[in-house]
């Protein structure tokens, strides 16, 4: 963290305007070292905007740009900070990082930016993540999500879940102090009935985990069906634009379509795959393996029939036993034959114009859109956080089984222990610089 970093923080391409971004200890001397003679930026007003050229090494001018300075601890990495608004062209933005790079400061590696904010404590590894999640969200609930997390809801209630764990340790370490002393009764119900209750807010935490997944990477939806059901139809109706070809040839979709649909707030990841039937075409055969491996994988199967004929291949009971599944009955237009009557399925026409209002019904239902499950929660975690979880809980309820043997002081009190180092690990209490690495790796550059 003693060298000077910067990075385009805009998105890869063109823009109108492209946002360069410094940090470390050497920033402002580095950018002043790119500026006309005789420009400082240590003489700029601090967080002000100031019209100056950049400039190369012979004084010729790259760009004419906004440049803005923060002085740390009062900056987004906590150190001093520079950006540099240039003309967002690809060259331009290019050229300018390089020039930095001649006069002192080294690329960013991705995620450099957030990892040092986490370092000089602007914020907790939940915020950091937040960061991420709210750049990559793709509806407003998923934005919302990330913005109360960002906000610091998870990391607070995770650090007040910590710190119930450390009075709950200081009360049991009192005991191994005075080894003479076993726990009494009164005693030992109370601290049992404070584990539990710690382990039952593990537990409302850790229930959110499969909302948290849903919103960061979509719902993925397979559209499942035999050739000309109808599927890259459905497909486009439910995006309501052609995404994918559709033709009355049998075997038009070969390859997995994906898309991504707005279902409520809920990403909902739309593929579309080939019709599946006997081949003996190879390359129509292993499109229909990719829908098999598709079909079971997906948080939801749309199966596709054409209802104006009579039932044929269809997916079996235990294809789709415990999933979220949803019959669809398509080409009502052409009436639906007698035999589809008896089924749970919602009958559609996948034909341009048709409203598709009581799939997408059915879908939220599917998904328990309606019973308000959905956004009603203040947090929603992540993988990260949920094997963090699972380990406290895990240490808690043997703490407790412990407690409830009579075992010494110090088992219970090893248990807590890993308790709340798993509990503080969601924050950033962790001492391996491998392991924030990793998590920070995955950041995009410029973060
Ligand atoms: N130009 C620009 N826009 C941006 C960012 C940025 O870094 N630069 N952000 C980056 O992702 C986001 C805004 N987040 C930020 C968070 C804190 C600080 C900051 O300077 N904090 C100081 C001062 C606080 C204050 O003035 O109240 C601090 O925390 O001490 C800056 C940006 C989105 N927009
Ligand atoms: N009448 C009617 N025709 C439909 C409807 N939906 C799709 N079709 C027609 O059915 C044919 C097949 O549609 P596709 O969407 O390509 O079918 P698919 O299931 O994707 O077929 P493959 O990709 O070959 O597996 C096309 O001619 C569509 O226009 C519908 O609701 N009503
Ligand atoms: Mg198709």
């Amino acid at each position: 963290m003693d060298t000077t970093i910067a990075a385009i923080a805009s998105a890869p391409g063109m823009g109108a305007v492209g946002l360069i971004r410094v940090s470390g200890p050497e920033a402002m001397a580095c950018v002043s070292r790119c500026l006309p003679e005789g420009r400082k930026v240590e003489e700029f007003a601090e967080r002000y905007a100031t019209l100056t050229r950049i400039v190369d090494g012979d004084g010729a001018v790259i760009d004419e740009a906004l440049v803005t300075s923060f002085r740390g601890p009062r900056s987004y990495t906590g150190e001093d900070s520079v950006e540099i608004a240039c003309h967002g062209g690809v060259l331009v933005m290019r050229r300018v990082l390089e020039r930095l790079l001649e006069c002192g400061v080294e690329a960013a590696q991705p995620g450099e930016f957030s990892q040092r904010a986490f370092m000089n404590g602007k914020m907790d590894l939940t915020q950091a993540e937040a960061v991420m999640d709210l750049i990559s969200a793709q509806t407003d609930l998923a934005m919302r999500a990330a913005h109360e997390q960002l906000q610091g809801r998870l990391g607070n209630q995770t650090e007040a879940l910590r710190s119930e764990l450390l009075g709950i340790a200081a009360h049991v370490e009192a005991f191994i102090d005075f080894p003479e002393e076993d726990i009494d009764t009164d005693t030992g119900v109370e601290l049992s009935k404070r584990l539990l209750q710690a382990a039952a807010g593990v537990d409302r935490l850790l229930q959110t985990a499969e909302q948290g997944r849903v919103l960061r990477e979509g719902l993925r939806t397979v559209i499942f069906g035999a050739p000309n059901a109808g599927k890259s139809s459905l497909l486009n109706g439910l995006l309501g634009y052609e995404r994918a070809i559709v033709s009355d040839i049998e075997g038009t979709t070969r390859d997995t379509v994906e898309e991504v649909l707005n279902l409520k707030g809920i990403p909902v990841r739309l593929i579309d795959t080939a019709g599946v039937r006997h081949t003996e075409d190879v390359i129509e055969q292993q499109g229909v393996d990719r829908t098999r491996a598709q079909v079971e994988t997906a948080d939801l199967i749309l199966e596709v029939v054409d209802g104006s004929q009579p039932p044929a291949l269809r997916l079996s009971e235990e294809e789709i036993a415990g999933r979220h599944h949803v019959l669809v009955i398509n080409k009502s237009d052409l009436g639906v034959y007698a035999a589809w009557q008896a089924e749970q399925g919602v009958a559609v026409s996948c034909l341009p114009g048709q409203n598709l209002d009581d799939l997408v019904a059915a879908i939220a239902h599917e998904i328990s859109l309606g019973a308000g499950e959905w956004g009603g929660h203040a947090v929603a975690i992540n993988a990260r956080h949920q094997a963090c979880l699972k380990r406290a809980r895990q240490s808690l309820l043997a703490a407790e089984q412990t407690l409830s043997a009579g075992e010494g002081a110090e088992f219970i009190s090893m248990d807590l222990r890993e308790a709340m180092d798993a509990v503080g690990e969601i924050a950033g209490r962790i001492d391996t610089e491998e392991l924030l690495g990793e998590i920070f790796g995955s950041f995009c550059i410029g973060k």
